[in-house]
């Protein structure tokens, strides 16, 4: 019998167009468990979702990425809003305490693309230094500022190939892996990759003398980590990758750096992103428009996540699997393990890195041609750890 429309179960959706296979997991099949719910999606560019859209289609649920700010000037002019899903591992342009004072559900997709960036940030340094494939008597060692999902896989990986790892995490217990000062990590490694979120001073007082109690604020703040102090104590020969937050490194010291130094330096991620000026990216050893999560499986496990968590809202049993959607990998990382030359094969991080110089025009990437390599991003397939 076809389900009547009711509008008391009815879902408006909406959703990030940026969001893998948004029509496969949010539909009237997938959402609807014995209600007869009937969904209507409304798909717009992540950045163009706004108050006024918000207004004006009322939906109850709001699946977004990162580039979308959730906060109350987002939502001051709409009381339908229940559930709001970030496919997407940072949450730092999500105000949480905002949503739980509005008691609106929040969900973000915490580890889903952790295999991709690690292998994405391997890729980045056995590209600028081959020879760590060798296994040798005086292996590299990496340095992992944030050893949570991201930093604890790559330190896995490191392990694998039998580099030193010193890693540094101020909220975690000491361990084996979390065996360092940040001085320490900063000082001594040859190669420093930062794997953590972007927060500010708690209770810090802004110039506009409010009190910083967010879910984004910390003991230990993020925000300009790298500045030029930690920058003058990073030997020049240190290979620094930032796969974070862009703010995580103040950017004005790191040009002054580099020009200083001749430090190479890997960026997914910049501080005045989607805008990245000239001065900067000619400086840089390689450079990406933040696709380091960027791989079919991690962004389709994003898409799970918040789908598994709407339906758990829902109360229904999820109808969909990300496994039903997923093409044969044959990526495989004991293949590439033995045979580090086909490192190209799987991915040629390069060809990313001359897809956004190729954007540049009048001193700047501009954001439109940021976006849209992001948006038409072919995505990578994760290695089979
Ligand atoms: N470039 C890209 O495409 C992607 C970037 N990311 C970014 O990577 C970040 C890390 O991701 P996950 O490891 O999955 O997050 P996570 O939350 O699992 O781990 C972050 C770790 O950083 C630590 N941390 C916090 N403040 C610190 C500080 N001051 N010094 C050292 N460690 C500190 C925390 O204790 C935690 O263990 C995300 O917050 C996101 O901003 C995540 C996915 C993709
Ligand atoms: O998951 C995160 O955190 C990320 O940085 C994502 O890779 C960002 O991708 P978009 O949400 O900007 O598409």
């Amino acid at each position: 019998m076809e389900n009547k429309p009711n509008a008391a179960t009815d879902l408006t959706i909406v959703a990030d167009s940026n969001i893998a296979s948004l029509s496969e997991f949010f539909n009237n099949d997938t959402l609807s468990g014995t209600t007869g719910r009937r969904v209507r999606m409304i798909k717009v560019a992540g950045r163009d979702i706004d108050a006024q859209l918000l207004a004006d289609t009322q939906p109850n649920v709001l699946l977004i990425r990162s580039v979308t700010h959730v906060n109350a000037d987002l939502l001051k002019d709409n009381d339908s809003v229940r559930f709001v899903g970030s496919a997407t591992i940072g949450t730092d342009h999500v105000d949480q305490d905002y949503l739980a004072a509005r008691r609106i559900h929040f969900a973000n997709a915490a580890g889903c693309s952790k295999h991709s960036v690690a292998q994405y940030v391997l890729g980045a340094i056995l590209t600028l230094r081959p020879e760590y494939w060798q296994r040798s008597s005086t292996p590299p060692t990496l340095g992992i500022i944030g050893l949570g999902n991201i930093g604890s896989t790559l330190a896995q990986y490191a392990s694998s190939l039998g580099w030193q790892v010193l890693g540094y995490d101020p909220l975690l217990p000491a361990s084996n892996l979390n065996n360092a000062s940040f001085a320490q990590a900063i000082k001594q490694s040859d190669v420093v990759s930062l794997h953590v979120p972007l927060t500010d001073k708690a209770n810090a007082t802004s110039a506009a003398g409010s009190t910083n109690h967010s879910s984004h604020a910390s003991e230990y703040p993020t925000r300009h980590l790298i500045d030029k102090n930690a920058l003058d104590a990073m030997p020049a020969s240190t290979l620094l990758i930032n796969s974070a937050r862009g703010p995580v490194i103040d950017a004005a010291a790191l040009q002054a750096d580099i020009e200083r130094t001749g430090r190479q330096v890997v960026l997914d991620v910049f501080e005045h992103e989607p805008q990245i000026e000239e001065a900067l990216l000619s400086k840089l050893a390689i450079a990406t428009p933040h696709i380091a999560g960027y791989t079919l499986e991690g962004k389709l496990r994003g898409t799970q996540m918040i789908y598994d968590a709407l339906c758990e809202k829902l109360s229904i049993s999820p109808a969909q699997s990300m496994h039903q959607l997923l093409p044969l990998n044959m990526f495989l990382w004991s293949e590439l393990q033995a045979h580090p030359d086909r490192l190209v094969k799987f991915y040629d991080i390069m060809q990313d890195d001359q897809a956004l110089r190729a954007t540049l025009a009048e001193g700047q990437v501009k954001a439109a041609a940021f976006d849209q390599l992001r948006r038409d991003y072919h995505l990578r397939r994760e290695w089979q750890f």
